[in-house]
């Protein structure tokens, strides 16, 4: 068997960005082979840096997915771990671990050919991206196209033991911003002779904070987050460029829309006000909302919830992260969920400590459920 706390921790310390995942495709690739040896009904293909397996099922009617994702973020790991990454990027999203769950269920469920078709898919740049849009717009499945797709996502404050998931919507939709602010250098001592493009972005930060005070129906959901901000070089030179970097969020794609319209008006005015120009980025890319079928979601919910002793079964509302899976939910119905791990720091945190006991406890518990699925 393979021995997964040694997997995961391997994984772990070789993080890497979105479309760049070449080391940890090539490890990927190691442990696939040895799992799928001597096995005629497993077939591997890679795109980019990206890897499906299929297991050709005996009678297929249909073929179910199961998605994990591989990259890492640009995060300065601070757990002081033996075995924490030392290049500079982390698996603080946690996805050393889904990877490491889905070569457990690779190899549990390879073990013998089972009815219907079922495909591992190890899909780069979740992050970044949207690597889950590239690889169905790019026709990486070709006839491997799966007709159920189901995956997971860590979730920190949940325990070892608790799934969550609901019948509706999971994760919200998002759009990546980029704003630069482009104003007039000069001399600090000499403010009325420059056009300070620091300034301009901070009035504009502060300002969007008001979408969602002010223009979100308080019943609705929105978040306008900004995790990024350079301007300027020293202390004495006002800052001739500025540039901010953020989230945006929402349940529905109505309000989404409503809130990149927002942002780019009050951008606009504020870039206007100070006689600046602002050049504005908006990329959705494959971030829709990741919304569950509904009849899917009840089953998957119904069987951890009588059929595994060990799972807690949470009934859990929306959260605003945001999953290029929605994308794929889009096309393929399916299912994701949340996969506690009893982290006491959270999501992209550079202590993120996941407990190493959810492994087997994914393992077998999810394998119980595909089993089900491609046994039908
Ligand atoms: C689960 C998770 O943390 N996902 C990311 C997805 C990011 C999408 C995109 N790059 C963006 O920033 O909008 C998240 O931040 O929720």
């Amino acid at each position: 068997m393979l021995d997964l706390i040694k997997i995961r921790r391997d994984l772990h310390q070789i993080p890497e960005i979105g479309m760049e995942e070449v080391e940890t495709q090539k490890y990927l690739l190691k442990v696939i082979h040895e799992i799928i040896a001597n096995k005629a009904f497993i077939e591997l293909k890679t795109w980019e840096t990206g890897i499906l397996v299929l297991l050709h099922g005996s009678q297929a009617t249909k073929t179910i997915g199961w998605r994990t994702d591989i990259d890492g973020l640009p995060v300065e790991e601070q757990t002081g771990l033996p075995f924490a990454s030392k290049n500079g990027r982390m698996h603080a999203c946690g996805h050393d671990i889904h990877m490491t769950t889905a070569l457990g269920l690779l190899e549990v469920l390879g073990q013998t050919q089972p009815k219907e078709n079922l495909l591992f898919l190890f899909q780069p740049a979740e992050e970044n991206v949207a690597g889950g849009k590239q690889m169905y717009d790019g026709n990486a499945f070709g006839d491997w196209l799966p007709d159920e797709f189901y995956g997971l996502h860590v979730r920190p404050e949940l325990k070892v033991g608790d799934i969550a998931t609901n019948t509706h919507t999971l994760f919200a939709g998002t759009c990546e911003v980029e704003l630069t602010f482009k104003g007039k250098g000069g001399h600090a001592a000499f403010p009325h002779n420059a056009n300070d493009a620091l300034v301009a972005a901070a009035y504009f930060v502060t300002q969007v904070q008001t979408i969602v005070s002010r223009n979100v129906d308080p019943l609705g959901s929105a978040v306008v987050t900004f995790g990024q901000m350079h301007a300027g070089t020293t202390n004495n030179i006002i800052a001739e460029t500025a540039f901010l970097h953020g989230t945006i969020r929402a349940l529905t794609l109505d309000v989404l829309e409503a809130v990149k319209e927002r942002l780019e008006t009050i951008a606009k005015g504020v870039a206007g006000s100070f006689n600046q120009e602002v050049e504005i980025k908006l990329t959705q890319g494959g971030y829709l909302p990741v919304e569950n079928n509904p009849q899917l979601a009840h089953e998957l919910m119904t069987f951890f919830e009588n059929e595994t002793a060990e799972v807690n079964l949470i009934d859990i509302e929306p959260a605003m992260t945001g999953e290029d899976f929605g994308y794929l939910l889009s096309k393929i119905p399916g299912v994701m969920f949340w996969l506690g791990i009893d982290s006491p720091a959270p999501l992209h945190s550079n202590k993120m400590t996941p407990d190493e006991k959810v492994l087997d406890f994914a393992v077998s518990n999810i394998a119980k459920f595909l089993k089900i699925k491609t046994e039908d």
